[in-house]
């Protein structure tokens, strides 16, 4: 019964003819409209209209391909840029046409993929019209500049967790669900702190029994650049003794020749023992001379926790002409000095860093330079980052061959070693203030005075580009700083050092959830009596029920993963607490310790791996 029709007629309801009939839009309609209702309605022609409107929205699918659908999306392009099944923008449609549809008009909601496919268009980056089917790597973006053609194909495709170049046909994401190695994008990011609950002391959150989200990302991502495979015809399938080379340049000006020739970095896999090694070529050298390699062996025998370890150099023509060949070792994922703070998103450096690089070049050098040796190529592009704020230098050697006709005297040139270190700290410092000073007609002093950072900072920069430095007072001047950055290095190598030790609680356990997974539900133990209700085994079945199947009252399945961790841990330790299994019917019930449960397993496990021998 109509609210509006509850008046009578002998009152007067003129108050009611200008206000808009409330059945009309709850409902669509007013079934009441010329019995009796007083309210307004629309009139005849417009709501014949909007039915036809109605009807030609639902009846008509909302394609990629259709005018309608792509006005529509573009519409709401804002709102839902990525997916949008057509069933729910229909529907939001009606939400804003003038007259809402009666329910069962409503068109009925078709997931994608049980949609016939179509072909996805072209992207363009002038277009909104993005096709992202869900769980795909595929996010539509602005070109990056790196992206141009003609690049080798690592340059032109999107590594994880990068931008994908607007000309990416989708077709090749359409089919590529799910991928190995994971896309750790997938892995939703842990709430803001505030939403945390407020757990007791003896409550733990899923997220803590596992690795943290940072750190296995970023494990993840070094792993995954250890993996990476490339093809290409202009890379030779085998240099010296290694095989499978990817190029690891992301800067393909070939003109950058910090060494006096174009250079360029490989990740490569030794035939002799199956490791990664980092091989740098350098183009179009000619080195006829043994002695060019004379440093080599010194340089290899350096272990030194800044420095990137130096294996063997070679001459070869596999690439075409004489290129020379250095291997170090391989840090996956590793990013130059220019990388991390000039390029991308460049990480905004701080005193802390300048620090904590100081003391870690200084390290190197010292190393170095006790070996008689003298780096000669100290550079923003040849110092790595190879975790947060462990840096190595990573072109050792490579001086000493291409110039090994040099003859000055190694005094000399581990002098210049401690001009580049000044340098490379006076050019990372400047980077916090450039565009907020001027540096015309200013002193090098006179820069550094407009730095915001410590005066002790200040003091050591102008001490170091004074170029009358050694390393002796520069490690005296810096020997405050080594305990700030000795108690970083400490929180960090504790903060790993927790993080592997809940990983060995889980390998620990995968291994007893394999030995539970071969005995419980084998085939062929149907209707084996060792196996039957009245077994010995049986505790086994009844457990894998009281840990992963239990149920609520009201039938539903207990999802507790802590109750699982916490089964697990107690039986992989045996412990003599006592248990009461009950079976799915109610009929058989068992008291059982959680050592008589492991012991159970261990002899089941055994049996299962003898039965070959019997
Ligand atoms: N030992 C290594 N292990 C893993 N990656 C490395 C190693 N040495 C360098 N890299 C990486 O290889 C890439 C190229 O290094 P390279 O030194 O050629 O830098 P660049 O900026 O291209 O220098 P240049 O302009 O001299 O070519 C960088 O991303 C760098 O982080």
């Amino acid at each position: 019964m109509s609210a509006n029709s509850n008046s009578t007629n002998t009152e007067n309801h003129d108050w009611a003819k200008d206000i808009d009939c409330k059945n009309v839009f709850i409902h669509g309609y007013c079934k009441f409209e010329n019995k009796g209702c007083y309210f307004k309605h629309p009139s005849d022609d417009s709501i014949e209209k909007n039915k036809e409107t109605k009807e030609t929205k639902s009846s008509a699918p909302l394609s990629s391909g259709t005018e309608e659908g792509s006005s529509i999306r573009k519409k709401f392009s804002f709102e839902a840029p990525s997916f949008t099944p057509s069933g729910s923008v229909a529907s939001l449609t009606n939400k804003f046409s003038t007259m809402s549809p009666k329910l069962d008009e409503i068109p009925t909601f078709v997931p994608t993929s049980q949609q016939t496919p179509k072909k996805p268009q072209q992207v363009s980056a002038e277009s909104n019209d993005y096709f992202a089917p869900p769980n795909s790597m595929f996010t539509p973006s602005v070109p990056s500049d790196n992206s141009q053609p003609g690049l080798p194909l690592s340059a032109q495709f999107p590594q994880h967790g990068t931008t994908a170049p607007h000309n990416v046909v989708p077709e090749m994401f359409y089919a590529q669900a799910t991928q190995y190695p994971l896309n750790y994008n997938l892995y939703a990011p842990p709430p803001p702190p505030h939403f945390n609950l407020h757990l007791n002391p003896n409550e733990r959150t899923v997220s803590s029994f596992f690795i943290d989200d940072n750190l296995r990302e970023s494990l993840q991502k070094r792993n995954e650049a250890c993996l990476q495979t490339f093809s290409n015809p202009s890379i030779p399938d085998i240099v010296g003794v290694y095989h499978s080379l990817v190029p690891l340049n992301n800067n393909f000006d070939n003109n950058s020749a910090r060494y006096g020739a174009v250079s360029h970095m490989y990740k490569a896999t030794s035939n002799k023992d199956a490791r990664l090694y980092a091989l740098r070529r350098i183009e179009n050298v000619n080195i006829t001379d043994k002695q060019a390699f004379k440093t080599i062996k010194a340089w290899s025998s350096i272990e030194n926790s800044n420095i990137v370890k130096v294996h063997e150099a070679f001459t070869t023509t596999v690439f075409g002409g004489n290129s020379l060949v250095v291997a170090y070792d391989f840090y996956g994922n590793a990013k130059t000095l220019i990388e991390i703070h000039f390029q991308n998103q460049p990480e905004l450096i701080t005193e802390q860093h300048l620090w904590s690089y100081l003391i870690q070049l200084v390290n190197a050098l010292n190393e170095v330079h006790d070996k008689g040796l003298a780096v000669r190529s100290i550079d923003l592009s040849k110092v790595i980052v190879t975790n947060k704020n462990r840096i190595k230098l990573s072109g050792c050697g490579i001086v000493d061959i291409l110039q090994h006709e040099n003859t000055e005297d190694i005094a000399q040139l581990q002098k210049k070693d401690l001009e580049l270190l000044a340098k490379l700290l006076y050019d990372l410092s400047i980077t916090s203030i450039y565009g907020s000073v001027s540096f015309d007609d200013k002193t090098q002093d006179q820069i550094i005075d407009h730095l915001k950072f410590s005066d002790d900072y200040k003091a050591t920069l102008k001490y170091l580009i004074s170029a009358d430095f050694n390393l002796k007072e520069i490690q005296t001047r810096i020997a405050p700083r080594l305990l700030d950055v000795i108690d970083g290095l400490q929180n960090s190598n504790d903060f790993i050092e927790s993080q592997l030790s809940t990983e060995l609680e889980n390998a620990r356990l995968v291994r007893l959830m394999s030995k539970l997974s071969f005995l419980h539900g084998r085939p062929e133990h149907e209707g084996d009596p060792n196996w039957s209700e009245s077994s010995a085994n049986y505790p086994l079945t009844l457990f894998v029920d009281y840990v992963y199947h239990q149920v609520d009252e009201r039938g539903y399945p207990v999802v507790d993963l802590a109750h699982v961790i916490t089964c697990l841990n107690k039986l992989d330790a045996g412990i003599e607490e006592r248990i009461l299994l009950v079976s799915k019917d109610e009929k058989n019930c068992i008291i059982i310790s959680y050592k008589e449960l492991k012991t159970l397993i261990e002899e089941g496990f055994n049996e299962l791996r003898m039965r070959k021998d019997i």
